[in-house]
């Protein structure tokens, strides 16, 4: 149980419909840990932007609460969004003018000084392609450009919906390696979302999983990569296979497979012993016993599955 102090963002049955009887999102209890790197992933469809739209205040929730540093927005909604970077999909920029002058237009509304927009043109690396006009950035640099406009005010919590969206691996790397630098060396904790756990697996520290406007798992990687372990299967071959799955059925085991070799549902850590044993005392010989792990990516897509069936 994470305590409510050390969460920069929370949610308690947070649903919305965008019709009547058609909820889209339904009740979400989100738990992002201050500092923490949070990927919010889901398949196409799945409510993630619905969400973040809910998380900004730019839709009014059917129900549920949010709260964020511990506040709600019907108390301090300024407040609150003077703590938040977003980034939703592509950055509304003006092509016409300079990436600095781009974010000088945020600045002075805000009341942020020069000095600060070349620190974070700097943070982005853009500090050498400030004074160019953005219909001459790639959209890599678009995409760095629209962080930079995010970070302006110093936020302690960032918001991003897909930020690497149509950008190549040169561009998805550049990305990475900024958002970890904020979030280790800043202490701003983010929230990413992405329909591809392999596009932020090396970066986050949670994840939450939304499947139909349904939170199907949230906890720490870790967690998640010990689910991946628990569903890892024992892969079997021997020299008689079709006598080796009736001693392994005699035994009760737990077989998923059984064609050119034999897989069981691995149940603790000496089962592969267990069964090497068990079959070789047979008199069988065993030509490959292995395990094999399921990947990250796998449970990830089986959460999903299952949650269609
Ligand atoms: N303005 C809208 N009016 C009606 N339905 C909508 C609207 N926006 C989204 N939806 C529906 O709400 C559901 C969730 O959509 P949402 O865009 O939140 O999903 P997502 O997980 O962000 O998907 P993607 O990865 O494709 O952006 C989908 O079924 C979508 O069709």
């Amino acid at each position: 149980m994470i305590d409510a102090h050390a969460l920069a963002l929370e949610t308690s049955d947070l649903s919305f419909s965008f019709s009547k009887d058609h909820p889209v999102i339904k009740g979400l209890n989100m738990r992002i840990p201050k500092g923490s790197f949070y990927g919010f992933l889901g398949p196409n469809g799945a409510g993630k932007t619905t969400t973040i739209r809910l998380l900004l205040d730019l839709l009014p929730s059917s129900s549920g609460a949010v709260k964020i540093f511990g506040k709600s927005y019907r108390n301090d909604r300024n407040g609150i969004l003077s703590r938040i970077g977003t980034l939703i999909e592509t950055p509304s920029l003006y092509d016409h003018l300079t990436g600095f002058d781009n974010l000088k237009v945020t600045a002075d509304l805000r009341c942020i000084t020069k000095e600060r927009v070349w620190q974070v043109l700097e943070m982005v690396g853009l500090a050498t392609e400030g004074e160019k006009y953005v219909h001459s950035y790639s959209l890599g640099m678009k995409q760095r450009l629209g962080l930079a406009l995010a970070l302006l005010s110093s936020p302690d919590l960032l918001i991003l919906d897909e930020p690497t969206n149509g950008l190549d691996p040169n561009g998805i790397i550049e990305i990475r390696g900024l958002l970890r630098d904020l979030n280790v060396n800043h202490r701003v904790t983010i929230l990413i979302s992405s329909h591809l756990l392999s596009e932020v697996e090396r970066l986050v520290s949670h994840v939450g999983i939304i499947g139909q406007g349904k939170m199907l798992f949230q906890g720490r990687l870790k967690e998640l990569q010990q689910m991946s372990r628990e569903k890892a299967i024992i892969e079997i071959d021997t020299d008689d296979n079709i006598r080796a799955l009736a001693i392994l059925m005699e035994d009760h085991q737990p077989i998923i497979k059984a064609a050119q070799f034999l897989a069981i549902q691995l149940v603790n850590k000496d089962h592969l012993a267990q069964v090497i044993a068990l079959l070789t005392g047979a008199g069988l010989r065993v030509n490959r016993a292995q395990l094999v792990e399921r990947s990250l990516e796998e449970t990830f897509l089986s959460l999903i599955k299952d949650n269609h069936l």
